[in-house]
């Protein structure tokens, strides 16, 4: 039986339910696990992969040490996500596909599961999937390197035409057999950007962020202002 691990990248700047919601997409929903169990997988787990501090952004992040800790906090209650601290330990910004493969080689170093049987997925919101067809965001060869020998599960943003955007674009186009895109039954418009922007008004994120996370962020004064 093949196995499936899943790694979300991302800023997680700072981590929110919807980010833990992903576990709930794939394993409860069935279209998710249909889209996996059909194909024989087991799926075993996800890791978060908060991304590194000389990534750029328009709006700088706080520092990967604080977004590992809020991510740990936010994963205490998940039997299902844990944080992967590689990338964000590493000196310089590392891309995806590095990542990807990082984490597979050391899952296999550990004995426990062997390349074969292994298959590490990339899992993302939809708005991630759209940057893959932003002319120089992404190294075109490593998209066809995410696609084809890792997989995606995508999940769709509200709003976005997922279809549209694979059907569009040459290499999502020749790998959509190994791209699975998963509705949100819930569909919601939850983004860390909002949740800055309350924090900085003095806005409650209760119920939108996990509470060790709000207070974690209090304690370290993130995001006021
Ligand atoms: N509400 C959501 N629905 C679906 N996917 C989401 C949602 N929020 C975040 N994601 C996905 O989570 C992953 C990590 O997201 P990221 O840390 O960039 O959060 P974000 O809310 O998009 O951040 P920001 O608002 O700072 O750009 C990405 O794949 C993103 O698409
Ligand atoms: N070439 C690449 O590998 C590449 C390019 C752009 C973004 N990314 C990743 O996508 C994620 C995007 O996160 P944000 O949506 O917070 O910007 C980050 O984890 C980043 O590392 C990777």
């Amino acid at each position: 039986m093949p196995f499936v691990v899943l790694v979300s990248p991302g800023s997680f700047n700072p981590p929110t339910h919807m980010h833990l919601r992903f576990s709930v997409c794939t394993f409860h929903y069935k279209l998710a696990r249909d889209a996996l169990n059909t194909e024989g997988y087991t799926v075993l787990g996800e890791y978060m992969s908060p991304v590194n501090d000389a990534y750029k952004k328009k709006v700088r992040p706080a520092s990967a040490e604080h977004r590992i800790k809020i991510c740990q906090l936010a994963c205490k209650t998940s039997q299902f996500v844990m944080v992967d601290e590689w990338e964000a330990n590493q000196n310089t910004f590392q891309r995806t596909s590095v990542v990807l493969s990082n984490i597979k080689d050391r899952l296999c170093k550990t004995g426990l599961i062997c390349g074969q049987s292994l298959k590490v997925m990339l899992i993302c919101g939809s708005d991630l999937l759209k940057s893959f067809t932003i002319p120089a965001v992404w190294i075109p060869e490593q998209i066809k390197i995410i696609c084809r020998d890792f997989g995606i599960l995508c999940i769709r943003r509200e709003g976005e035409d997922v279809m549209k955007i694979i059907m569009n674009d040459e290499i999502l186009f020749d790998n959509k057999d190994n791209i699975k895109v998963i509705d949100e039954l819930i569909p919601n418009q939850i983004s860390s950007t909002r949740v800055r922007h309350c924090i900085s008004r003095g806005l409650s994120v209760k119920y939108i962020v996990a509470d060790d996370v709000i207070e974690y962020m209090k304690r370290h004064k993130l995001y006021i202002s």
